[in-house]
């Protein structure tokens, strides 16, 4: 399929070998600061026309926190299939999630495209329903990431975190900051730090006075996220179930029931 890409810095060069390598076209790159894009803009009027008049079929915008929800509102209207791998946004999702309704688009979005990640979620979920059981428990999340990265802590840090609180009721409080006091016990922690140039590593601890159970996610490249983005958009821009074009705001959970 012929694809548009938004944000061409890392991940989105990246992205456009996995997509060569799966037999795609790449007909547009758009990005303000990347020379060697072919749009070297922000996404604006000019620009969609220009998405628009390449034919692409679908578009994966991997830009960066700041723009990303302005490249939303944008690109969603024109109707074309849309992926989003920056994080940083969610907290706009309600008011995606009418946008995309209303323009009845196809809208995926995931702060981590990896196969593996999307089963440590599952793994982590069941970790914390069973530890609702056991109070003497207590529960943290440690990230780590390389030193370009803009957001933190990262949106998988956030999804794990979300997660265990939504299986582990004793967690109430997300708490992303530096502890000037004791926590609450109500309050989960999730802590970052940034160095040199891993990919991503993510860490959920359950630790009681008797022992720790770590439960850990390591990314080796970040090669496993732009094939993981690549078949999302496959997936997004084929027919669902009913042989229509799918309509609304999917995860990788809509893409692994299916596959
Ligand atoms: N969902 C997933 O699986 C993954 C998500 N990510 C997320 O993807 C995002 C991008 O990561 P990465 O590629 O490493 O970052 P990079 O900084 O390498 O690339 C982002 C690119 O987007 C550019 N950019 C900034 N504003 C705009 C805009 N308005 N329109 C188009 N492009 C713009 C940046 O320019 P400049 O450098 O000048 O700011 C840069 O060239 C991050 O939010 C990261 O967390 C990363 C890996 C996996
Ligand atoms: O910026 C990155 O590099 C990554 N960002 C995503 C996140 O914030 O969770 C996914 C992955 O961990 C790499």
């Amino acid at each position: 399929m012929k694809i548009a890409l938004v944000g061409y810095g890392k991940m989105g060069h990246m992205i456009e070998k996995a997509a060569l390598m799966r037999g795609h076209e790449v007909v547009c790159t758009v990005d303000p600061y990347a020379k060697d894009a072919s749009c070297v803009t922000a996404v604006s009027e000019e620009m969609l026309k220009a998405i628009g008049d390449s034919g692409a079929e679908g578009i994966i915008e991997f830009s960066h926190p700041a723009s990303v929800t302005n490249n939303i509102f944008s690109l969603v209207p024109t109707g074309i299939p849309l992926v989003v791998g920056t994080t940083g946004w969610v907290d706009r999702l309600e008011e995606v999630r009418r946008l995309v309704d209303d323009t009845r688009t196809a809208f995926l979005y995931s702060s981590n495209f990896s196969v593996g990640v999307n089963l440590f979620y599952k793994m982590v979920s069941e970790a914390a329903r069973l530890m609702a059981e056991f109070e003497e428990y207590d529960v943290a999340v440690f990230e780590s990431h390389h030193n370009q990265k803009a957001d933190s802590p990262s949106g998988t840090g956030l999804d794990i975190a979300r997660r265990i609180m939504e299986n582990l009721p004793r967690k109430t409080t997300l708490f992303t900051d530096s502890f000037t006091r004791r926590p609450e016990p109500s309050e989960l922690h999730l802590a970052s730090v940034r160095v040199g140039s891993v990919p991503g590593t993510h860490t959920v601890y359950f630790d009681s006075a008797a022992d720790t159970i770590e439960l850990t996610h390591t990314a080796r490249t970040r090669e496993g996220f732009a094939l993981g983005a690549v078949r999302a958009l496959e997936w997004l821009a084929s027919p669902g179930p009913d042989g229509h074009a799918r309509i609304g705001v999917y995860t990788m959970n809509d893409v692994f029931s299916e596959v």
